[in-house]
């Protein structure tokens, strides 16, 4: 299983800044929405450039445009991008259209998507050529109380495409994470709030193996 940084930060310099220690013990680099949205697509252009060497993932939450959208974050350098997956077909289509252009990714966000139409979304996303998807519960899904990432890995159970993992997930759970069998556990908080952002991604990188 692979370890996703999400740099949901506020600015480049901070998210270049946290990568110098947390980089080492990263499979894959998350340019955040919230970054996207201040930065744009440098950000994702300054971040592959200085770790040439990781995937790096821009998590662009596409909702239309979709071939547009990930054409400029490939021309930017990402290796993958993110897609709603509430968006038409035709959005996501046109998406794998681009990242088959590049040869590069389309990861489709699940957010939103009411849990009992996962799996079947799920299948679609697999006969339109997606090559990831993610379960996903966001940052205010996550503050609703009784939220937990064991719940939301049993919405999936089952998935026909190799399964990424957001939801506020940490060192108490990303052993659940792999054990559901997860490709990749992607890690927001976990990381960049943690008082020693390194530590905690060594620490996650080690309970995963
Ligand atoms: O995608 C995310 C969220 O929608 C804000 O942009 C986060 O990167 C994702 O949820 C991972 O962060 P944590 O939940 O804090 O681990």
């Amino acid at each position: 299983m692979k370890l996703q940084t999400a740099l949901d930060l506020l600015s480049t310099a901070d998210a270049l800044k946290l990568l110098i220690g947390v980089a080492p013990y990263v499979d894959i680099i998350e340019i955040g929405t919230p970054l996207i949205k201040i930065d744009g697509l440098s950000a994702v252009r300054n971040v592959k450039a200085a770790h040439p060497d990781k995937e790096l993932f821009a998590d662009l939450k596409t909702m239309d445009a979709g071939e547009l959208e990930a054409k400029l974050a490939f021309e930017a350098g990402a290796d993958s991008v993110g897609i709603l997956g509430v968006a038409n077909d035709a959005t996501i289509a046109g998406a794998v259209k681009a990242a088959r252009a590049f040869g590069r990714q389309v990861v489709v966000d699940l957010i939103g998507v009411p849990a009992p139409h996962r799996l079947a979304r799920i299948r679609e996303m697999a006969a339109l050529g997606v090559n990831r998807v993610e379960v996903h519960a966001g940052l205010d899904e996550q503050a609703i109380p009784g939220y937990n990432v064991v719940d939301l890995l049993k919405t999936v159970e089952g998935a026909e495409l190799p399964l990424a993992v957001a939801g506020g997930v940490n060192l108490s759970s990303i052993g659940n994470v792999k054990n559901a069998g997860a490709s990749v556990a992607v890690v927001g908080s976990g990381i960049y709030g943690a008082p020693d952002p390194a530590a905690a991604a060594r620490a996650l990188k080690e309970a995963i193996g």
